[in-house]
């Protein structure tokens, strides 16, 4: 899942490049292998710098920041999906025909080896990564370019973007910059990835706009008020000349399909201060707490247990916590902070080696005894994927002392791929995957595993918003909201398995740490 945003300001004395920075660091949980920000200064100049690592690596220090001209700019925190993590395929891309077009895109498209023949034979476009993110700026690009005109204007810039609804297959949210013109910024028909858009009185008179993943974001740069881009829809953001910028233009380049946001959005990626088409995220976990309550209850005494016979509730740090502590104080058990975390180990789900997420679990929590010894305690994770951080987790709660270990979910099992925007390409690693719920307690080592409904979980969303009716919960129900084309899933696995040859050959990961267009590396 990767954070994008866009930042266009009023006042062409000002530098948008510290606000795309700071905005990153706030979305830096929705990726953390790369970093990138692209800007465009005086003269329609467009200054970048990307790479793997961190917002902090990459932009280690703000003379990096100075070097990125001008007061309109994008900007992406990379979590892959497709191609490789190697530094080429950091975002955002650029193509410099037409008019010089640069972009961020969150999601994923499930026919980019369609797009690739389609490129190559029909549009004759050089595509030089494996990324999906390059073909889909790329189809937009060719229908640009069809034109023919020397300078675009907003209705080519719509029509073009409707080329990419007819077709991408998938999911994007995206961010498009085209040099000194302006930013468009795009949500697939379906609406599976988020995105919102923002503005905030300018200090020289008119407003500054923002777009960005998650509304948090937008807040923390001091825009206020803030909408969603609404499936389908095109928001068009101006600069026309200097100090003087038009109202945004808002468009459905293509009809909205079922209204159906990731609900693992919800479940674990987006941060708990964010709210996404309508439903604050913080709600909605602390009504996924209510319900998983529910099931312990009923689980507890379909085992010829009680409520009594939970010493203990202890949340699973960082995103479990709202549902946990919500969950306890519903149903009357002690809540307990048991795991200790480490701030400065990230999220372990989203790194890409195993072993480095096993690793990372135990570096990032741990138990204190006083906690768990003699005690039957409730763990609560918000899902339970390839099971790498429950494992060690009932493990750890062991070690502590604890007498019995009960492990609820607040999502249901993931037992299918994910195959919009998060790196669970093979459902072999699921620890769900073909298993029951008593299996995956074995497996994870706890005496008794509890899930949360699907429906529990569509109605813990719902109930914050009604309007949503529908969400994209392939990975629980194996149902996908768009169609899947025949062949997908064995062209994911040919990826995987060449992007592990070349690691193993030690091919990837070798690039420079900067690939920028006028190659700023700053002092
Ligand atoms: O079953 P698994 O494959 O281990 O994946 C599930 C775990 O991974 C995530 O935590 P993560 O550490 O990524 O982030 P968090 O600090 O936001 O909870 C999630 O919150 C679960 O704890
Ligand atoms: N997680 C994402 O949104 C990734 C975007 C894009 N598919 C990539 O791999 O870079
Ligand atoms: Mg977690």
């Amino acid at each position: 899942m990767c954070g994008i945003l866009g930042v266009c300001l009023t006042d062409s004395a000002e530098c948008a490049s510290p606000l795309l920075a700071e905005g990153l660091t706030v979305l830096q949980h929705r990726g953390q292998d790369a970093a990138g920000i692209v800007t465009c200064g005086p003269h329609g100049k467009l200054y970048q710098r990307k790479g793997n690592g961190m917002v902090s690596d990459v932009f280690r220090d703000e003379t990096l920041l100075m070097g990125l001209l001008g007061c309109m700019g994008i900007s992406h925190v990379r979590y892959p999906t497709a191609g490789s993590s190697a530094n080429a395929e950091a975002q955002p891309f650029y193509v410099n025909a037409p008019y010089g077009i640069s972009l961020a895109h969150n999601g994923n498209l499930v026919n980019a080896p369609t797009l690739k023949r389609f490129l190559d034979a029909v549009e004759h476009r050089h595509i030089n990564t494996d990324s999906d993110s390059e073909l889909l700026l790329n189809i937009f690009a060719a229908a640009l370019q069809k034109t023919g005109k020397s300078r675009t204007n907003a209705d080519d810039l719509f029509t073009a973007c409707k080329s990419i609804y007819t077709q991408c297959v998938g999911a994007y949210a995206c961010v498009a910059m085209i040099a000194g013109f302006g930013i468009i910024a795009f949500r697939d028909p379906h609406g599976i990835r988020p995105l919102v858009y923002g503005r905030k009185k300018s200090r020289t008179g008119g407003y500054d706009y923002a777009f960005a993943s998650e509304s948090v974001a937008l807040n923390f740069l001091g825009f206020d008020e803030f909408w969603d881009v609404l499936p389908g829809q095109a928001v068009l953001v101006q600069r026309k000349n200097q100090d003087e910028q038009k109202d945004p233009i808002i468009r459905q380049v293509y009809p909205a399909l079922a209204y159906a946001p990731d609900i693992f959005e919800y479940v674990y990626f987006a941060r708990p201060d964010s709210v996404m088409d309508g439903i604050n995220v913080h709600h909605s976990r602390l009504a996924m707490g209510v319900s998983l309550g529910k099931s312990v209850v009923q689980k507890l005494e379909s085992m010829g247990l009680s409520r009594d016979d939970v010493d203990v509730v202890i949340p699973v740090p960082d995103t479990s916590r709202n549902s946990a502590l919500k969950l306890a104080n519903e149903f009357g058990w002690t809540y307990s902070e048991g795991f200790v975390k480490n701030r400065y180990i990230f999220r372990t789900f989203i790194m890409r080696e195993q072993s480095t997420r096993i690793k990372s679990v135990r570096r990032k929590l741990s138990p204190m005894p006083s906690e768990f010894a003699n005690k039957n305690v409730l763990i609560v994770d918000d899902s339970i994927v390839r099971g790498t951080t429950s494992r060690e987790i009932v493990r750890m709660a062991r070690e502590a002392g604890a007498a019995k270990v009960y492990f609820a979910s607040a999502a249901p099992p993931v037992r299918y791929r994910h195959i919009y925007g998060i790196d669970l390409a093979d459902d072999r690693e699921l620890v769900a995957f073909g298993k029951s719920e008593y299996e995956v307690a074995d497996i994870i080592e706890a005496d008794a595993v509890i899930y949360q409904s699907l429906p529990n979980l569509v109605e813990a969303c719902r109930s914050i918003n009604p309007n949503i009716k529908e969400f994209e919960d392939g990975v629980f129900s194996g149902k996908y909201i768009t169609e899947v084309p025949k062949g997908y899933f064995g062209h994911l696995e040919e990826v995987r398995e060449f992007n592990a040859h070349q690691k193993a050959i030690g091919v990837e990961f070798h690039a420079p740490d900067d690939i920028a267009l006028y190659n700023y590396r700053g002092c």
